[in-house]
């Protein structure tokens, strides 16, 4: 896991971590390095990874968040024995929070000396706020603690001069103090490469693994269809490394054309091999390993993006451009490939057999670099059919008025996409257009599909009624004729392949950049409705999550009312574990929505845009809601991380930082802390 976590975030230089129990100021710490001066901070949860470049090295700095403690042995993933730790404390907490500090202080300890260490530094923050006295008492405390624990004086001590990370004073002496003993003192061990070389065969021998495509390629007389036919009656006569390109790649592609990704096809492939285990025990032996076949799901989805994007195809290409797809990426004829990537050990372990792991010596092509920020596209759609339901739901939301026509076009809006499936279909043929999950249409392909106009409400109601008072305050049953349940695609757009490619495009374009504000505020409706139902029913509470609303309503209810007294982040993560479900059930993703909310939580603190307290929970909600569209955009995690980490059974054990943005609650060294989703929005 180690060395995962090493090129995941090139923690190759002097790596330093800061920290301490939440509040203690390490963000504040690290923005007054970046930037020179104290900035607004809210309560980081995970780690996060700052390079800085300082005299002629790269600090591999770690700002953590409280949530690391709540892991067992999380110091094993990001502390190594060359890390300097640098250990918090708030010198104004009272007696209870200096023993937990103190306490901590020795649980962490524990584990450097278990782990191998370079140093640990206590740092006595905040002392613009407390006399000198009482720092002095701290500081006697502290070095009681270092004595007991490590016993080590010249490297593990309590800074002795003034520190404020509020003020700055002490910051710039601490991090010259570090750097001065750092490299006086680095040893020559630490300079060895932290990878392993790849493996001797795949550099030496370069296989004419064209040659061999081609050969085998001529032999096969099989179309694609006959030999989909024979695999899914499992009478295939042969059961080779070809074949099983060619099975992930009919998947893969078919998996690609709805919008998932090798991990989405990785299960359906599973599920494939067990059926064909079942059927001939003989000819299909029990290979099942989870992590080699997302490695070549991976590959495989690579090789048709790289084929479709390098050849300038607007379409992905067939299942019988398999051959020429091939070609143009042989080295998946390398049945080593996966060498290249994981050790031995890694790959044979069994939590590798039984979940994604990730790679231990480089990461999968394709796969984001580190803290590269990925280019957000804002769409701009100038056929913006939902722009109407958004602009009347922004206006009700925010104003609280005219709930009658907000509700006619959410069922107008609701009963069209309705004959869209709100799960994405596992089978695997030539797929229509009405396969597309709902969650991934834009307003573009909606509007082609169903040819809505902005007056179709005067099919409904007579002008008078629509824009009655009466219907500015609540749902006016309908006086023409009933909503539909459900409304057909309109005939104008049977032209499925069209769509099908537009559709397609836009899958590619949104897997890099945000749903656009017209299919947030849809799901917004459908969250806010949701919500509703949901606060009628006992369910609100239970921390079992059923959907991704729930979740939301959740951490609101839990959370919404906690800001005022400033424990924020500690009340956040104690609801965040007890919540359980399939949406929850990593480190990584329970966290990273308990972050996107007190994210906004705290904006909503700081910009004071909160709704009365007098309104009805619903509301409130409503209100929330529409402040911060981000929140229910399920898919927001593929803007932060890349699926390979996302899934990984890694990120489920730890909190891992993302790979492509920055959170809030983290510091970057090019600017000031972000408040996500809503830049680009
Ligand atoms: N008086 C005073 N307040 C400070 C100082 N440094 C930080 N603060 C305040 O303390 C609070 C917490 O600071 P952070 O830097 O977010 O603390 P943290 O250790 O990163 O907290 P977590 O991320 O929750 O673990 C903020 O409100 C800061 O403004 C300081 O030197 N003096
Ligand atoms: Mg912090």
């Amino acid at each position: 896991m180690n060395s995962v976590i090493k090129w995941l975030y090139g923690l190759s230089e002097l790596p330093i971590l800061l920290i301490g129990e939440g509040g203690s100021g390490k963000t504040s710490f690290l923005c007054h390095l970046l930037h020179g001066r104290a900035e607004f901070t809210i309560p980081t949860m995970g780690h996060y990874h700052t390079p800085l470049d300082y005299k002629k090295r790269t600090l591999s700095i770690w700002d953590t968040g409280m949530g690391c403690f709540r892991y067992p042995k999380w110091l094993d993933y990001f502390h190594t024995p060359d890390t300097s730790v640098l250990f918090f404390h708030d010198c104004t907490w009272d007696e209870e929070m200096t023993d937990q500090s103190l306490q901590t202080l020795s649980s962490i300890g524990t584990e450097m000396l278990a782990v191998g260490y370079r140093s640990c530094w206590v740092i006595l923050n905040k002392q613009d706020s407390v006399s000198a006295p009482e720092a002095d008492r701290l500081r006697k405390l502290y070095n009681k603690k270092l004595m007991d624990i490590f016993n080590d004086a010249a490297n593990c001590r309590v800074i002795e001069y003034r520190v404020s990370t509020r003020t700055g004073e002490g910051v710039k002496q601490i991090i010259d103090d570090l750097y001065a003993f750092v490299t006086g003192a680095k040893k020559d061990s630490d300079q060895q490469s932290p990878n392993p070389q790849p493996s001797k065969q795949n550099q030496n021998h370069a296989p004419d693994y064209k040659t061999q495509i081609e050969n085998e390629g001529a032999k096969d007389s099989l179309s694609m269809q006959e030999f989909w036919h024979l695999f899914l009656n499992a009478d295939l006569l042969q059961w080779g490394h070809r074949d099983h390109l060619k099975s992930g790649y009919i998947l893969i592609l078919e998996s690609l054309k709805e919008g998932g990704n090798a991990f989405d096809a990785t299960q359906t492939f599973l599920n494939h091999l067990r059926r064909l285990r079942n059927a001939k025990p003989d000819s299909f032996r029990n290979t099942e390993h989870r992590t080699m076949t997302t490695f070549w799901l991976a590959h495989l989805h690579n090789a048709i993006i790289k084929y479709k994007v390098y050849g300038n195809k607007n379409e992905f290409p067939s299942w019988n451009d398999f051959q020429q797809v091939l070609l143009k990426t042989p080295i998946l004829m390398n049945t080593s490939l996966w060498m290249d990537y994981y050790t031995k050990e890694h790959i044979f372990s069994s939590s590798a057999r039984e979940s994604w792991s990730l790679p231990d010596i480089k990461p999968l092509p394709g796969m984001a670099s580190s803290n590269s920020l990925s280019n957000l596209i804002q769409e701009n759609n100038p056929d913006r059919l939902l722009q109407y339901a958004f602009t009347v739901v922004q206006y009700s939301l925010v104003s609280g008025t005219r709930r009658g026509q907000i509700y006619f076009w959410i069922q107008i809006v609701h009963a069209a996409i309705k004959v869209f499936p709100t799960v994405p279909g596992a089978s695997t043929e030539e797929k229509s257009i009405l396969e597309i999950p709902a969650s991934r249409l834009n307003s573009a392909s909606f509007n082609a599909l169903f040819d809505l106009k902005s007056s179709i409400w005067k099919e409904y109601y007579p002008e008078r009624i629509w824009n009655s008072i009466a219907a500015r305050m609540a749902f006016i049953p309908l006086d023409l004729k009933p909503l539909p349940n459900v409304i057909d695609v309109s005939s104008k757009s049977q032209e499925k392949a069209s769509l099908l490619k537009q559709m397609e495009s836009t899958l590619i374009q949104n897997d890099s950049g945000m749903p656009s504000l017209e299919c947030l505020s849809f799901q917004a409706i459908s969250t806010i409705r949701d919500a509703d139902a949901l606060i009628q029913s006992s369910e609100a509470d239970s921390p079992v999550i059923s959907s991704h609303s729930h979740l939301l309503l959740y951490l609101y209810r839990s959370l919404a009312t906690e800001r005022e007294d400033g424990n924020l982040g500690k009340t956040a993560l104690d609801k965040s574990e007890e919540m359980s479900g399939p949406r929850v059930n990593s480190a990584t993703h329970r966290i990273f929505w308990v972050q996107m909310f007190v994210a906004a939580l705290s904006r909503g603190q700081s910009t004071s845009t909160d709704a009365p307290a007098s309104r009805t929970e619903t509301l409130r909600f409503e209100n929330f809601i529409a402040s911060n569209l981000q929140l229910v955009c399920e898919d927001l995690p593929r803007l932060y991380y890349s699926p390979e980490i996302w899934y990984s059974e890694e990120a489920t054990q730890v909190m891992l930082a993302p790979d492509k943005r920055r959170m809030a609650g983290s510091v970057s060294s090019t600017g000031q802390e972000t408040f996500d989703g809503m830049l680009h929005l």
